[in-house]
């Protein structure tokens, strides 16, 4: 077909000459014009396309889709020149393929109608966009955001994952630098750091708080990597941002929790701690925790940014329906979220003290134990009419448990803390914790140039109390005891318990001028009349008082101190107290180097048994020895046991005493039997705390056996005193004791309880009238009816009587006129060493 022969001249000059690639088609879709360009492009002669079907230059869909668009446009009217552009192949001659840009126009011109096809080279920008569309196809496979920018940090491509994760589409972020978008609060040097490293050539990471569309925050991790050219010139950077604010919320929350727990920060602070970073990380949140404690009211832990007004209004009040979101979440133990605290019911009573604050919304989490107890709240307000987000949702799950955690662990510490530094049956500070808080207190008052006093108590008579009611009793005593003792004391005063009736009381800036006053008032306290174990009892107290600064400088001192003070009060009666004194220390460490000295002379059996002879006053023979206890001691001399006994008592060496006795005197009297030398018995004095060792009668009898003797060869010497020893043991072992046949003397019979009913109770076979009755028997006739009572006390009772202490003639002659039995004093012989007493006994046989 001609070219163009119904076409105006100009109009194919025009075509011809175009830039871009023109091909006209006539209705039955054959090439009529084929331009320059278009040759180009093909690499087609137009000779070799005029008059051909156009399917030599577009594959079939393409010209199928281009029908049906011309038909599509045939009805929209004649001579209006309707256009697209779509790309399309271009398959060359040569077998290659290029793209084109392809927009057509339908001509309708003397009844003939004609279609023009502009085709615009766009291969460059064909296989640019491809890459990017296939970049896409990969791209958006994922979950992370992926962002690429320009060399001018501008953005030219996001991913669907950046869509999703941040909420704005390509087109909203086309040409928008990053940083600007999502780190809007990144300073300056920092976004200067990252460029300086991205425009050397090398990826920055980091991790940032990011803002998505909605406003809300996200936790990004981001990786950017520069894109260099064959310059080193930065032309691209490709940004990958994953969403970690799961992991980075509970990575910071923890951090932060976790690390004060190790610094072992009281548990305020833990909690002032987590509020400070929610607020930090979400500062639209005013963040508090409250503690609900075992009667169900709320504490106020931490709420660094509400007023302390508003705190003290929910300070200790008791949780329940409508009482505001936590008193209801921690009611309920489930959330509760308010969007409007003026209208919403749970807020009626506390509406008055919330508004004002600006307040109008609130969300709070029960925060629950491992038993599922709600301990707890955490809670989010807000100031503005609001839902908590999915940010805030994510917060409480990070920190919730970790509030738990540390909730749980103050309550072990505190477990822990009672079990360690409190008494459990009084709950006063322990001798540690004690130690600790007056040592705290010694430290304050050197600073402070003041004074302080340290008060030793001891409860008096507890021993019986414990004894005679029961250990229930006792217990209930000293709970009664420490109760009264730290009654009416000031904050700062320091009350212990040391150990058994032993208690502390450390009084910081206490003058000597009023320790008195302070004193009298304790005394008063626990003095009261009190019902224990069905008995009334009216407590005392011995005290003790040390002083600082003149009585000691460290803390251990001046309670060793007030303790000697106090067994100075003891030792004058029942409810006295005594000041510490030099004299008094100078007394305790003689006492102190005497009871070492006892302990080694024991150890060393450097004791000695003396023997003193008692005489049958009838028949002027040897009625049995007395073995008493002799030291002699390098440096202290001749030690009496007036002086070694009682320390022996109270240093806990009377068990070992007692038995070294036993054993000493049986030895002694195996050693005479065999030399043939007769003496019928010899009597050993034992203290009433010998009698508390249920073994004791065991290890007489066996000592006994050991030596070959008979019960009837000893005799055990207690004193009245024994009586007031209520021990459940005494009684028991004096039975055994008797039981056995070994005889039992009341040593100073007279002097002690003297009360006659014991006597009927107790195995007794023998009376030793004291030597003060003796003293004046010549000279004083209430002495001699005082003897000749005891004499008739002991025959109706059918018990030898003994008289000690017998020096004179006088004395002898009045006692055996009044039938005394038996007759023991320097009159006849001092104690003697068992040598002495052979040859004693040797002299008596000759005279
Ligand atoms: N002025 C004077 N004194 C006389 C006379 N005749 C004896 N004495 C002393 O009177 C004390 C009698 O012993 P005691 O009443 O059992 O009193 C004893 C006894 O209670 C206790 N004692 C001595 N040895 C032991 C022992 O091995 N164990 C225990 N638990 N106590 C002992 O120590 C106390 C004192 O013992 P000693 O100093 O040996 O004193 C002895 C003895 O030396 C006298 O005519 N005139």
């Amino acid at each position: 077909m001609p070219i163009a022969r119904n076409l105006s001249d100009i109009f194919i000059q025009t075509l011809e000459q175009a830039i871009d690639s023109v091909v006209v088609i006539d209705s039955q879709n054959c090439i009529v014009l084929f331009n320059a360009a278009a040759e180009k492009l093909w690499g087609y002669s137009r000779d070799e396309v005029i008059g051909e079907n156009v399917k030599i230059l577009v594959p079939l869909h393409i010209r199928t889709e281009h029908d049906s668009y011309i038909n599509a446009n045939r009805t929209t009217g004649i001579n209006k020149i309707v256009g697209t552009s779509r790309d399309v192949p271009i398959h060359r001659k040569d077998g290659g393929c290029r793209w084109g840009a392809m927009s057509i126009s339908k001509v309708e011109s003397e009844g003939q109608i004609l279609y023009t096809a502009f085709i615009k080279d766009v291969t460059q920008q064909y296989y640019e966009k491809e890459k990017l569309r296939l970049l896409s196809l990969v791209t958006d496979q994922t979950d992370s955001a992926i962002i690429i920018t320009d060399g001018q940090w501008k953005i030219i491509y996001v991913n669907a994952g950046f869509e999703k994760v941040f909420g704005y589409t390509a087109k909203e972020v086309e040409g928008l630098h990053p940083t600007a978008l999502l780190t809007p609060n990144l300073s300056q040097t920092s976004i200067a750091k990252v460029h300086e490293k991205l425009l050397n050539g090398l990826p920055a990471k980091s991790e940032e708080l990011t803002h998505v569309k909605s406003g809300e925050r996200i936790w990004s991790s981001i990786t950017v990597n520069p894109i260099l050219d064959d310059h080193n010139s930065l032309t691209h950077t490709v940004s990958i941002l994953s969403d970690i604010t799961g992991a980075k919320m509970h990575e910071v929350m923890q951090h932060c929790i976790l690390d004060a727990m190790a610094r072992e920060e009281p548990l305020e602070n833990l909690m002032e701690i987590a509020c400070r970073e929610i607020e930090r990380i979400a500062p639209e949140i005013i963040a508090a925790v409250l503690q609900v404690d075992d009667e169900n009211k709320l504490h106020p832990l931490a709420a660094p940014s509400l007023e302390q007004a508003y705190k003290n209004v929910l300070e200790g009040m008791p949780i329940g329906e409508c009482v505001g979101t936590s008193g209801t979440a921690a009611f309920r133990g489930e959330t509760v979220v308010v969007s409007d605290i003026e209208t919403d019911p749970l807020w009626m009573d506390l509406r008055a003290d919330i508004l004002p604050l600006g307040i109008k919304s609130c969300w709070a989490t029960p925060i629950k134990n491992s038993k599922g107890l709600c301990v707890g709240t955490l809670a989010f307000y807000y100031k503005e009419k609001r839902q908590p987000s999915a940010f805030h949702q994510r917060l409480v799950e990070a920190i919730v448990p970790l509030c738990t955690l540390a909730m749980e662990r103050e309550e072990s510490r505190q477990n822990i803390r009672q079990l360690a530094f409190y008494d459990s049956l009084t709950e006063l500070p322990n001798r540690s914790l004690l130690h600790a808080k007056a040592e705290h207190a010694l430290i304050e008052a050197k600073r402070s140039k003041t004074t302080l006093a340290v008060l030793f108590i001891d409860i008096d008579r507890f021993k019986q109390v414990n004894d005679s009611l029961g250990h229930p009793a006792g217990d209930a005593l000293l709970q009664q005891f420490a109760e009264r003792l730290s009654f009416q004391r000031r904050q700062t005063d320091i009350v212990g318990r040391l150990s058994g009736d032993e208690f502390v009381v450390v009084l910081p800036g206490c003058e000597v001028s009023n320790v008195t006053e302070i004193i009298e008032e304790i005394k008063l306290n626990i003095s009261q009349p009190c019902k224990i174990g069905g008995s009334t009892l009216s407590p005392s107290a011995s005290i003790g008082i040390s002083l600082y600064p003149q009585d000691g400088h460290d803390i251990g001192s001046l309670i060793h101190r007030a303790d000697m003070a106090m067994y100075q009060a003891k030792s004058t009666g029942r409810g006295r107290f005594s000041f510490f004194s030099h004299e008094l220390n100078q007394l305790a460490q003689e006492r102190q180097e005497l009871e070492n000295a006892l302990r080694e002379a024991i150890e060393n059996n450097e004791l000695k048994l003396h023997f003193q002879p008692q005489i049958s006053m009838s028949e002027g023979r040897l009625y049995g020895v007395e073995a008493l206890a002799r030291w002699e001691h390098p440096k202290f001399g001749t030690v009496s046991p007036a002086r070694f006994i009682p320390l022996a008592e109270e240093c806990g060496l009377i068990g070992v005493l007692g038995h070294w006795a036993i054993k000493e005197a049986c030895q002694q009297m195996a050693i005479w039997r065999r030399k043939g030398i007769n003496i019928p018995a010899i009597s050993v004095n034992l203290s009433p705390s010998n009698f508390h060792n249920l073994d004791l009668c065991g290890m007489i009898t066996q000592t006994l056996t050991q030596h070959n003797l008979q019960a009837s060869d000893l005799t055990l010497e207690l004193t009245e005193s024994v009586l007031l020893d209520t021990n459940p043991s005494t009684m028991k072992v004096l039975n055994e004791v008797h039981a056995q046949g070994i005889r039992l003397a009341m040593d100073d019979f007279g002097t002690g309880y003297s009360s006659l009913s014991y006597l009927r109770r107790l195995p007794i076979h023998e009376l030793k009238l004291d030597r003060s009755f003796v003293l004046d028997l010549e000279n004083d006739a209430t002495s001699r009816a005082l003897s000749d009572a005891v004499l008739r006390i002991g025959e109706s009772l059918q018990l030898k009587v003994v008289a000690e202490g017998v020096e004179e003639e006088g004395q002898y002659q009045i006692l055996k006129g009044q039938g005394y039995h038996v007759a023991q004093g320097y009159l006849l012989s001092k104690p003697l060493s068992s040598i002495d007493l052979e040859q004693w006994i040797q002299n008596a046989k000759t005279v």
